[in-house]
Order: C-alpha cells, then structure tokens, then sequence
C-alpha cells in the first residue's frame, strides 16, 4: 500500500483548481489535477483514494461542453463535485440543471437544511462564496438536498451509500465561513488519511532551479521590489551565487519612492547585482493613445522583455545569458488562461502578455503557488518582514489604473493621489489588514464640482481596498469612516484636476482587483 493516498481534482477550466489541491494538501493528503479530458481508465490508474470535480466557465447543457469523465460514477471512488463539477455531476445521474435567471457572485447567505456529511456539526446558517450563473433545478434520484439559499433551492446534495456529495458554492475559497471543515469532511467520509506532509519548498525549489540553470549557466531576474521577485531571486541566488544579475526596470509606471525601496529591502540585504533600468520612455512611447487593456498589457509585457534583452546584451561580457527570472505565482498563470480549458481573465505581464519570440529560458520556481505560500518561503529565506508583508503591486503599475489612455500629466495625478491614500492607511495601522488598495483615475470621466466657489470639472479617483488571502477571491475592505473622510478630504485638496472620490465596494467576483 501506498504511504499516502491521492486525491484527484478534475479540472473543467476552473479559476480555483489550483486552490482546490492546495485546500486538500492542507488537509494532508496529497492532491494533484488532472484535465477534465484524461479518459477514466487513466485516472484510474493513479488510484485515486477520492475524485473532486472543479468549477468551470461553461454552462453544463451548452453545445461542447466538457462533461463528466465517462464511466466515472461507476468507479465506486467517492467524487465530490464543485460548481460546474456539482452541476456536470447532477447532469449526468439525470438531475436537471438550467439557467434560472438569477446569478450568485461573491457572498452569499446559505441554509443547511439536512446536516449529512458534509454539514455535520457546521452552523445551519452560514456565509460561502458563490460564482455561478446556472443551477441545478432539480437533484438526481436518490440523493438528499442538504443546502438552500435565498436564490437556489439546491445548493448541496449527496448520496453517502454511493460516495457522491456536491455543492454549489466554492468550499476552496478562504470567504467560504466553513469550506475547509465541509472539504475536509468529504476527505473523511472518502477515508482519505492525513498522512502527507509538505516538504521543504524552499529546500526542493533551489535543488531544481541549480538543476535547470546548470553550473555555468546565467541568469538575469526581474526585480520589481514586490515580495514574489524577492523570494524568486533569493532563491535564484541561493542556487547559483553571483551568476544571477537583478534588473529593475523603472518603466514611468511606478509609485513614489519605488527604486529607493528596492535597493533599501532587498539589495542591502542580499547583496545581489542590480541593474536599475530608466526605460521611461520607450513605455510611455508603446503606450501612447492605447485604451483598451489587453492592448495596455500586451504592450507592457512585450516592452519589459526587451529591456531584459538589452540587458542581456549589455552583461555579456561576463558570459551569455540564457535565463530570466520572474516571480511568476499560480493567480498569474490560470487568470492569464494558462489552465486547461481555463478562461483568460486578464493578460498578467509575465504570462499572456509575453511576446512570441521569447529569447529566453524561463525560470519560474514560484509558479505553483500562491502568495501567502511565497511569503511563508520569504520567512524562510531569512528576507525582512517589510519586504515579505509588502502589499502587492502589479508589474504594469499605474499604467493599468488610468482607466483610459496614459499620459505623464495623468500618471502625475495619480501618483499624488496614490502616495496620500498610502500615508493614510499606513497612518491608522492598516496595513496588515488589508490585501492591497489600488487607486485608479477614471481619466476619461469628468464630473461637477464646487471649490473655493468655482466651479471645477475634475476626474474622480477610485479607491479599491481589499482583503484576500491569495488574490483569487477578494473582499472590499469595510475601512473605518474617519479614514476614508481623511483620504477624500486630502486627496480632493491635495491633488489638482480631481474633484471627488469614489469607493469601490465590489467583491471578487464579480469585480477583479484592478480595474483593467
Ligand atoms: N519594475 C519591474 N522591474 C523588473 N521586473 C519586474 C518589474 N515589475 C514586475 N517585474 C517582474 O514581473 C513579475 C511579476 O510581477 P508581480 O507584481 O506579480 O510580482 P512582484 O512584484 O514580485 O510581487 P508583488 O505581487 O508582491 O508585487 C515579478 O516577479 C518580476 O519578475
Ligand atoms: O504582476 C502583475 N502583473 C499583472 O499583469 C497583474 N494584474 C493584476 N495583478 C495583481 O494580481 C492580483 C489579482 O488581481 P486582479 O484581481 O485584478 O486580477 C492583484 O494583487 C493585482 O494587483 C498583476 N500583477
Ligand atoms: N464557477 C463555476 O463553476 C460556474 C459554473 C457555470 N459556468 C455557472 O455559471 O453556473
Ligand atoms: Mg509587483
């Protein structure tokens, strides 16, 4: 027998496979996904202790649609379905799913109307996190309705003679009040052993990035001051010395007081090479009169390779480079649709907004993970806790926040904006509290106002706090009132051509983080 048994998630395209697995190696027992296409004989052959069918974008009785692996059901190995996985299993034992006109996103009140196993000793009222458009009318023979909410009359069922259980909401998602406790009691009843433990990431990540460099090669890593390029370069470093050289590419896209960061944070400490990069002007230049985001972030994440490509061309003298480092996370991955099947949400620079001709080796040692799993690492690596609880920035910056065309005037605005509702948040001690707080500039909207008794016709500022734990599902911030009167105030004061602030009190989903 095995030391450890495996559980299977069965991904339909989901945003939230990797958060599944992850969910189940917390619960330690070994989890690893598998594209919702492998024919069942095959998974089958991993001997699967339980199955977990993912979400996904597509609508169950949709043409093409992916449905569930044939012959699954009749395995006998307990399968537990997840929004799409729920419905796709409903569909497939003869349950009904339709659209019913009333979608779910974000939070959400459910009712558990029969413990089973899955609610066993849980609140029979309870929050979870929802994201689905169509529901499961009506469940397959046999099987109890265990959930309800105010908008879906089946919200969980389940067939423990049989070893089926399903829901509609995303138990993976830290919002979800009681998820791990349903996820792990679906773990028990499938008889899964806690008996996995994690090993050192840290340790097996520098053995594998020393095998993929080799002992000659070179590496260059982009360093952006944020906590991912951080632990990927510390690692970098650990594995091949002073074979690595650090670029950080100020792009005109930053915040204040970005570089002088860099260097206090992480070279003082490190002593790694840096190569600081003016490349202002070829940004802004790439970006002149460009709206539409994608475009934005194509663009940027063509620009930064060539930047790394001069730069490759000025070290050679000390040998070629064939590497680049990036601190490339799981969230960057599947939202770019880098899963199998998985909707592209937004290009993040260092995925789906590289160019074809990459004249690079990538090395990606953080790309299986999520953040709060990196900072871990960072602890690890001895980095300072400025730099491992820095609050995420994007790579495209600012550029990404001027809803509309970028501009220097415009980025100047914003920069005014962003350093006060920084100094604000830092003030109150809210930095550990919240995820991050994007402040964008609706620049292509204008509105009325009134000061010093003119009138003025300004922009408004967005401000976008939110808590995460992972950035795949987000929260807005309740901050207290007297700060965002303090924010408001001083930004409309402060900052010329802005005349209001806005909050934005949006979950994710619906909204993402940053607006583009
Ligand atoms: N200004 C920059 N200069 C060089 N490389 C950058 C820059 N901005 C981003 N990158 C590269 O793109 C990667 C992804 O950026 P991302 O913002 O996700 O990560 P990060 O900045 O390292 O961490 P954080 O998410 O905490 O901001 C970085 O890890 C880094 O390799
Ligand atoms: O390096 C990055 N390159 C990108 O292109 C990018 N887009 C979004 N983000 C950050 O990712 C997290 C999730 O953001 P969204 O909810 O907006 O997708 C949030 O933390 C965002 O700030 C990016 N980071
Ligand atoms: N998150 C999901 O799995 C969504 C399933 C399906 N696309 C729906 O909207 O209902
Ligand atoms: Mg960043």
């Amino acid at each position: 027998m095995s030391e450890f048994d495996t559980v299977l998630v069965v991904d339909f395209g989901a945003q939230y496979a990797q958060l599944i697995a992850r969910r189940v190696r917390e619960c330690h027992v070994y989890s690893e996904i598998v594209p919702s296409t492998m024919p069942v004989e095959e998974m089958m052959a991993k001997n699967p202790k339980a199955i977990i069918l993912s979400g996904g974008p597509s609508s169950v009785y949709a043409e093409g649609a992916p449905a569930a692996p044939v012959g699954l059901f009749e395995t006998g190995v307990p399968t537990f379905g997840i929004c799409y996985g729920f419905q796709a299993m409903a569909q497939a034992l003869g349950g009904q799913v339709a659209k019913t006109g009333v979608a779910e996103y974000g939070g959400t009140r459910l009712d558990v109307v029969s413990e089973g196993m899955l609610f066993a000793g849980l609140p029979v009222a309870q929050s979870v996190w929802m994201s689905h458009g169509d529901s499961v009318a009506a469940a397959p023979e046999g099987f109890l309705v265990t959930a309800t909410t105010a908008e879906t009359p089946v919200a969980a069922f389940e067939n423990p003679g049989r070893g089926l259980y399903g829901v509609q909401f995303h138990p993976e998602v830290l919002h979800s009040d009681h998820g791990q406790a349903v996820l792990k009691h679906f773990l028990d009843a499938a008889g899964c052993r806690p008996a996995w433990t994690m090993l050192n990431i840290v340790e097996d990540a520098v053995e594998a990035i020393r095998a993929q460099i080799g002992p000659e090669g070179r590496a260059i890593c982009g360093l952006s001051g944020g906590v991912d390029s951080a632990v990927a370069a510390a690692m970098v470093q650990r594995a091949i010395g002073d074979r690595l050289t650090c670029v950080f590419v100020d792009h005109g896209l930053l915040r204040q007081g970005e570089a002088e960061q860099v260097e206090r944070d992480f070279v003082d400490v490190t002593g790694v090479k840096l190569r600081v990069v003016d490349a202002q002007e070829r940004f802004l230049k790439a970006l002149d009169g460009v709206t539409d985001p994608e475009e934005k972030r194509k663009i940027i994440g063509r620009e930064f390779i060539r930047v790394f490509e001069d730069e490759q061309r000025a070290i050679l003298a000390d040998g070629p480079v064939e590497f680049l480092v990036q601190g490339t996370l799981y969230p960057d991955v599947v939202e770019s649709g880098g899963g199998t099947g998985t909707a592209n949400i937004k290009s993040h620079h260092n995925v789906g907004g590289l160019p074809d001709d990459l004249r690079f080796t990538l090395v990606e040692p953080l790309r299986a993970l999520f953040k709060d799993e990196v900072r871990r690492a960072g602890e690890e690596l001895g980095l300072p806790s400025a730099m491992v609880w820095r609050q995420p920035f994007p790579g495209p910056g600012l550029g990404i926040r001027i809803v509309g065309a970028v501009t220097r005037e415009r980025l100047e605005i914003l920069r005014e904006a962003d350093v006060i509702a920084r100094e604000e948040l830092s003030r109150a001690g809210l930095d550990r509290d919240i995820w991050q707080c994007p402040v964008v500039l609706l620049a292509d909207v204008r509105s009325v106002g009134v000061q010093g008794d003119g009138r003025t016709y300004g922009h408004p500022i967005v401000l976008r706090p939110v808590s995460s734990e992972d950035a795949m599902t987000a929260d807005w911030s309740r901050l207290p009132y007297d700060v965002l009167a303090r924010i408001s105030t001083r930004i409309t004061n402060e900052v010329r051509e802005v005349n209001r602030v806005v909050l934005d009190v949006t979950s994710k989903p619906p909204g993402t983080i940053e607006w583009e």
